[in-house]
């Protein structure tokens, strides 16, 4: 779908979706759990329903699990699976069937599972790996600068092993946050790890046969990277302002720091509850350390694009591995429209100015390359052509209706 963004203020207010983050974690915790509690998720995407039907899959003794383009559901549950089972096959689209999973890989490899790689289509999905042999206990031991996704499926899959294992990083881990939410996760499911830190180098221990036991029905929190493209477009857009509803300041979800961020560049946010207030301002350039908070570097480099001075992000590798390389089509897209970024190898340098000045960008079939770039007509002269618009169907399949019903206005080409 190609879309034209019309450039013009947006104003009301807007509920977070769903965070497929936190609906993950829950779906995968109540599928390992024998009394299986209800999972309330208000509204779904594209990577949602890939870890419901994949879940489903495990069920049968030689499930086929198709993730579709979804990075989270693939990692997490390659050890859940074979923690489980004898044999599987795993089936991925879009860009998944390239994303790293070596790490992992190579750690279940020397425990236990054979990797049998064949790279055939299977309708729109190709198969990533067939893998055979159950995962053993024992130390895996993990980089922490690739994906924290890998962390996450071992924490899942460990516990259901008989004997005790370990999870040792070897670099300092980045993407905390979400390794944090998957412990809280675990907590609730009354699982036990114990941790223990050095130098930024967690060491994750985890003590075998443990049962996953539901505090009962739980719901799935609204999802802080999504809203942070409503709070950025606030502030670039009227003193009116847009009021975000249905997002816990106190999430364990490591994107809250969206307000942090947009508060130092100079955004004008009030948070009561639950809601997030975000009015106009005139924004200032920052440092970003984008290790912790990957999702949201799109969304920063649109908010640096006409704000004062300049914006670095640095440690920022791991966006080449997103479902776009993200920091290539940041600066491919916002350079098109008239921003003033240069790319680096890890990180992305904007200086501000006044205004973009609109254009035609592809999406890079990349849900937050579309959406980052939907925000920026806001501070475009002319319209923004966006191809692909489609891929925010992976996160935020109802981004555009929340578009319209905030006053933006876009045409299908
Ligand atoms: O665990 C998760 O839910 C996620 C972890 C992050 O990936 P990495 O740890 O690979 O950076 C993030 O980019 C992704 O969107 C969701
Ligand atoms: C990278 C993302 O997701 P995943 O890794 O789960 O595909 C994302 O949603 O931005």
């Amino acid at each position: 779908m190609k879309i034209e963004i019309i450039p013009q203020p947006l104003v009301g207010s807007v509920k977070a979706v769903a965070s497929k983050s936190h609906a993950h974690r829950l779906l995968i915790a109540a599928a390992l759990s024998k009394r299986t509690p209800a999972i309330s998720i208000d509204t779904t995407s594209q990577d949602i329903e890939a870890t419901r039907a994949c879940l489903l899959q495990l069920k049968k003794d030689h499930p086929v699990l198709d993730c579709k383009e979804s990075g989270s559901t693939l990692r997490f549950l390659l050890p859940v699976t074979m923690a489980l089972k004898e044999r599987a096959l795993f089936l991925g689209c879009g860009r998944l069937p390239q994303r790293p999973i070596s790490p992992l890989k190579e750690e279940m490899e020397a425990h236990g599972c054979k990797f049998i790689n064949k790279h055939r289509k299977k309708g729109n999905s190709a198969e990533i790996c067939e893998i055979q042999g159950r995962l053993q206990a024992g130390v895996f031991t993990l980089p922490g600068n690739v994906s924290s996704q890998y962390i996450t499926g071992l924490l899942y899959a460990l516990p259901l092993l008989e004997s005790g294992s370990q999870i040792r990083i070897t670099t300092p881990l980045e993407s905390r946050g979400y390794v944090d939410l998957t412990l809280d996760v675990l907590k609730q499911f009354h699982i036990e790890v114990y941790i223990e830190e050095k130098e930024g180098c967690p060491t994750y221990k985890i003590p075998g046969g443990q049962k996953y036991l539901p505090p009962g029905d739980l719901a799935a929190e609204g999802d802080w990277s999504n809203i942070a493209f409503w709070i950025i477009a606030g502030i670039l857009s009227s003193d009116s302002g847009i009021i975000c509803n249905g997002i816990n300041p106190r999430s364990m979800q490591g994107d809250r720091e969206i307000l942090n961020l947009a508060r130092r560049m100079g955004g004008n946010l009030t948070v009561k509850g639950n809601s997030v207030l975000s009015m106009a301002n005139t924004l200032s350039g920052i440092h970003v350390d984008a290790s912790p908070i990957p999702d949201l570097v799109p969304i920063l480099a649109v908010a640096a694009s006409t704000a004062k001075g300049t914006t670095r992000i640095h440690n920022a590798h791991r966006l080449r591995i997103k479902e776009s390389d993200r920091l290539a089509s940041m600066y491919d897209c916002l350079s098109r429209v008239g921003a003033k970024i240069t790319e680096e190898p890890g990180g992305l340098i904007v200086e501000g100015v006044p205004r973009l000045k609109g254009g035609t960008v592809s999406g890079y079939n990349d849900h937050r390359i579309v959406m980052a770039m939907t925000v920026a007509s806001i501070v475009s002269e002319a319209p923004i052509i966006i191809e692909g618009a489609e891929a925010v169907n992976k996160s935020y399949p109802t981004f555009f209706e929340d578009f319209e019903a905030l006053g933006g206005e876009y045409h299908v080409l």
